[in-house]
Order: C-alpha cells, then sequence, then structure tokens
C-alpha cells in the first residue's frame, strides 16, 4: 500500500472530489469540498470555497497544513490555529478558498509530532526534535494543493503565507500567483522561540510590527 506522504510527493495521486456539502461557520458560508485518491487509505484533504468565490478573479487563498494540536485544541505551542481562523476571516471577506491538507506536523504525523514536542521540552528547536528522531524537517508537498485549485477552476490566487516552500510549489506551478499576502500572528510566550526558529532557521518571512527578533 502507498503511504500517502509518499503518494504525494512522488505525485503518484490523482485527486478527486467525493463529496461536498455547505457550512456555515462563525466567518460565513462555504463549501466544504472533500478530496481523495483513488483508494480510501489516506485521510481526505478539504477544500473550503467561499460562498462568493469567484474563479474569474485572483482567489484570496490559504494553503494550511493539519495541526490537531492548534487548529482543534487551541494549543499555544504554535500559531497554526490562529493563523486557519485568521484564514478564514480573510477569504470570507474576499470570496476565497482555505485549503486544509492532511499534512500533520509537516508530514511526520501527529504521534512523531508529540514525540517531537517532547524532545522539545528537553531543550531541541523544533527543528533538532525532527533530526533527533531521524524524520525529515518538513516533509511536505504542495502538488495535491494546486490539483485541488485546478480542480475548482481557480487560475490566479493572491496567496496567504510566510512560508517560502509554499511559494515556491506556487511559482512552479500552472497556478498564477499575483500576491503574496502575509499571515503574521503576535507570538505569545510559549510559541514565540518557535516563531524565532521559523524565522532564522527555516526562513520564514515573519516581521513582527515591533520588530521583536
Ligand atoms: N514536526 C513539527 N511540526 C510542527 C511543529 N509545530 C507545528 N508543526 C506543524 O507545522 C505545520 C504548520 O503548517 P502551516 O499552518 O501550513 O504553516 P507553515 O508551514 O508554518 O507556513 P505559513 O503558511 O507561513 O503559516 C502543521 O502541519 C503543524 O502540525 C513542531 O514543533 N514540529
Ligand atoms: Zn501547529
Amino acid at each position: 500500500m502507498v503511504k500517502p506522504i509518499e503518494a504525494i510527493k512522488n505525485n503518484t495521486i490523482t485527486i478527486k472530489k467525493q463529496a461536498e456539502a455547505p457550512i456555515p461557520t462563525p466567518w460565513g458560508l462555504f463549501n466544504m469540498i472533500a478530496f481523495s485518491g483513488k483508494s480510501d487509505d489516506w485521510m481526505p484533504h478539504f477544500a473550503l470555497v467561499h460562498e462568493h468565490f469567484d474563479p474569474d478573479h485572483p482567489v484570496l487563498t490559504r494553503v494550511h497544513s493539519e495541526c490537531i494540536t492548534g487548529d482543534l485544541f487551541g494549543s499555544a505551542r504554535c500559531e497554526c490555529g490562529e493563523q486557519l481562523h485568521k484564514s478564514m476571516e480573510l477569504t470570507a471577506q474576499a470570496g476565497g478558498i482555505v485549503l486544509y491538507l492532511r499534512q500533520e506536523g509537516r508530514g511526520i504525523g501527529i504521534i512523531n509530532k508529540l514525540k517531537a514536542y517532547n524532545l522539545q521540552d528537553l531543550g531541541d528547536n523544533t527543528i533538532e526534535a525532527n533530526e533527533h528522531l531521524h524524520l525529515p524537517i518538513d516533509a511536505r508537498s504542495y502538488d495535491v494543493a494546486v490539483q485541488m485549485l485546478q480542480t475548482i477552476g481557480v487560475r490566479q490566487i493572491r496567496l496567504l503565507t510566510n512560508n517560502p516552500a509554499k511559494i515556491e510549489a506556487i511559482e512552479h506551478s500552472p497556478i498564477e500567483m499575483l500576491e503574496i499576502v502575509p499571515l503574521i500572528i503576535d507570538p505569545k510566550p510559549e510559541n514565540v522561540e518557535y516563531l524565532r526558529t521559523k524565522k532564522r532557521d527555516m526562513g520564514h518571512l515573519i516581521n513582527w510590527p515591533d520588530n521583536k527578533e
């Protein structure tokens, strides 16, 4: 059986719309579309398409990787939950799309991410913890996001991100990126080190308004 992350990386999947339904959220009405491959051995990716989505205009788009701890339980170890909610708010205002990719823990999965947290509590940063577990620092691929956007009929986007890897992935795709829209969240004591590592060592384009390091 091909593991999902390998299939995504090897670009061997062909994404398919499996089902869709409207979901009213605190930010607005979105059509939620579940995509998966031919087999059901991996969890579906989601596209949340706002009711005012118009494929003939550049679409404000968030490509968000799953973070159960932050997105679902509001963990302050990272800024994911706040980024997701801000993305819902901004895409609702702009008739945009949130893609929710099941690449938990930058692709290492929730069990390994919890193990990485244990190592971070002993002094590792977010990169070193993955290395000590002999896991990739970032195992994600965005090919699936491009396939989803193409299936929905999107041609031009404004991408909500600070992550250079996402920018590069879209730049090398048939989707035209007209603008990179920063998604900066104020650091908290619990995640300031995590954010500093992303900025300093992973090249994330994070410029806090008051110029915190
Ligand atoms: N391995 C690992 N993954 C983490 C850690 N903290 C958060 N994550 C994962 O990092 C990913 C964050 O993805 P996104 O929300 O798409 O954001 P990003 O890649 O930081 O880039 P932006 O678009 O700038 O927000 C999620 O899959 C989280 O589960 C950590 O300490 N270790
Ligand atoms: Zn997170």
